[in-house]
This record gives C-alpha cells, structure tokens and sequence, in this order.
C-alpha cells in the first residue's frame, strides 16, 4: 500500500493522515473485491522493517491495525467474512495480537470471502520460519532440505521436501496469488510473497494507495482475465 507518506505530502497533510486515508482506502478496497467477485484480498499492511520507522509513525499504524481490527470484526458479525492475520504476530503488543487471534477464530468457519493482512510479515521470514517448523514437526534439527537423499542412500536424516515448506508458511492459509498491485509507480516485491508470486500478474500503478479506487481495480482484473489462458498454462505446466 506505497504511497500514503507521498500522499499526505503533496495533500500538506500531516505524515499519519496518509495512513488513516490508506486504511480507509484498504477498507474500500475489501469492499470493492467482494463486489467484483474476488474471493481472497491479502493487504501488506507492516513489514518487519517498518519497525524501524519513527515510534510515532509505528504507533500511529498499530492504532489503525486495531480499528481495523474492529471494523472487520463488526462486519464479520453481519457477513460471512474470513479474516486472517499473517506474519510473526508474536512481535505485536499482547493486546494486538489477542484480538488478531480473535477475530481470525471467530471468522475461521467462513471461507467465501478471505482477508488477509500481512503484520510483521516480510516473506524471507516467512521461509526461515517455515524451514525450522518443518524441521521441528519432523522431530530433527539436521534435516536434508530436498527431494531425496541422492549422493548418499545411508544417509537417514530426514527429508525437508516443498511441500512440507509451503504448507508451513504463514501464506499457507490462502492459494498463491492472481494479481498483485502496487501503487506509486514501485516495482519491487519489497519482499512481499516473492515464493508465492512466480506466476503472478504484477500490476504497477502509479497513483498513490490512499487515491486507489473501483477502477483502478476493475482495469487490472481485466487486464489479468485478456491473459487469464496465459496464467493457467504457466500454473499447470509449473
Ligand atoms: C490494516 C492496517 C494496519 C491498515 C493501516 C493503514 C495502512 C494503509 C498502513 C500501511 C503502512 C505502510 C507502511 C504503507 C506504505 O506507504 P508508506 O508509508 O511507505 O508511504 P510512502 O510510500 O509514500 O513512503
């Protein structure tokens, strides 16, 4: 969601104004996905190194995370709506991440329409964090990362295969992506789901987040849908 702190200041806003537009434009944003059909929304709301910014500016976002928080939670009273949080949630304030808990046990039993917003997420950690519980599920720190023990049949540790890494992913609650959008005219992935990407439309578009509207939604889906034989193919052949 690039673009808020650019917003404010070409607004002559405050810096947090661009966030409370942008958390009102990702409210929008989940709005406009149900209305279009789009069944899974996954918003990167903190990145790991979003700690680094000013205290004031990290305060000023885990605020917005809890009224969102309960906005979603209000919604989902009244909406079969999924919500997961994904990230390592044990770097939120206790409060933060109880309610996290909460609202995604109290929404677990839905599955037509799924918001995920990635705290404290960044996807490399999300791969070590992976590798390690697969490790632990198979009992063994030394395990062989790959599909089979080839250079030496002795050799007994235990197999790490991608399948137990991707289904120990935090992203593992939702299927890769169709399209991801990134606002600001940025192109990186800022790692953003890099492992779950490969077959993603990127989509740049160059207004700020906070000014994203229906359009700028409804012309990517389309532009996805002109390619869609194009991403099946590459799935399946993958
Ligand atoms: C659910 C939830 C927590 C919503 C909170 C509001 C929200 C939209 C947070 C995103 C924070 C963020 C790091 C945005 C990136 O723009 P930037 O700040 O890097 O701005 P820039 O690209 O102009 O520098």
């Amino acid at each position: 969601m690039d673009g808020n702190r650019r917003y404010a200041k070409r607004k002559l806003l405050e810096e947090g104004a661009g966030h409370d537009v942008g958390a009102m434009a990702l409210l929008n944003m989940i709005i406009y996905c149900h209305e279009l059909g789009v069944k899974y929304i996954t918003a990167y709301a903190f990145a790991i190194d979003n700690f680094r910014r000013k205290p004031s500016e990290v305060q000023k976002i885990m605020d917005l995370l809890k009224e969102c928080m309960t906005v979603l939670a209000k919604i989902a009273k009244h909406h079969p709506i999924k919500v997961n949080f994904a990230g390592n949630l044990e770097l939120l304030n206790t409060e933060l991440r109880d309610e996290a808990r909460n609202l995604m046990g109290a929404t677990a039993k839905y599955s037509k329409f799924v918001v995920t917003i990635c705290v404290c997420y960044c996807c490399t950690d999300d791969i070590v964090h992976s590798v390690e519980e697969s490790c632990r599920e198979k009992h063994y720190y030394h395990c062989y990362i790959g599909d089979s023990h080839d250079d030496d049949k002795d050799d007994e540790r235990p197999i790490i295969k991608l399948v137990d890494i991707e289904k120990n992913m935090y992203m593992a609650v939702i299927p890769d992506p169709d399209i991801l959008i990134r606002t600001s005219d940025e192109h990186r992935l800022s790692n953003f789901l890099q492992w779950q990407t490969c077959h993603s439309l990127l989509a740049s578009l160059s207004t700020d987040w906070p000014e994203i509207g229906v359009w700028h939604l409804v012309k990517v889906v389309l532009d996805f849908q002109q390619n869609y034989d194009y991403f099946v193919r590459k799935r399946s052949l993958a």
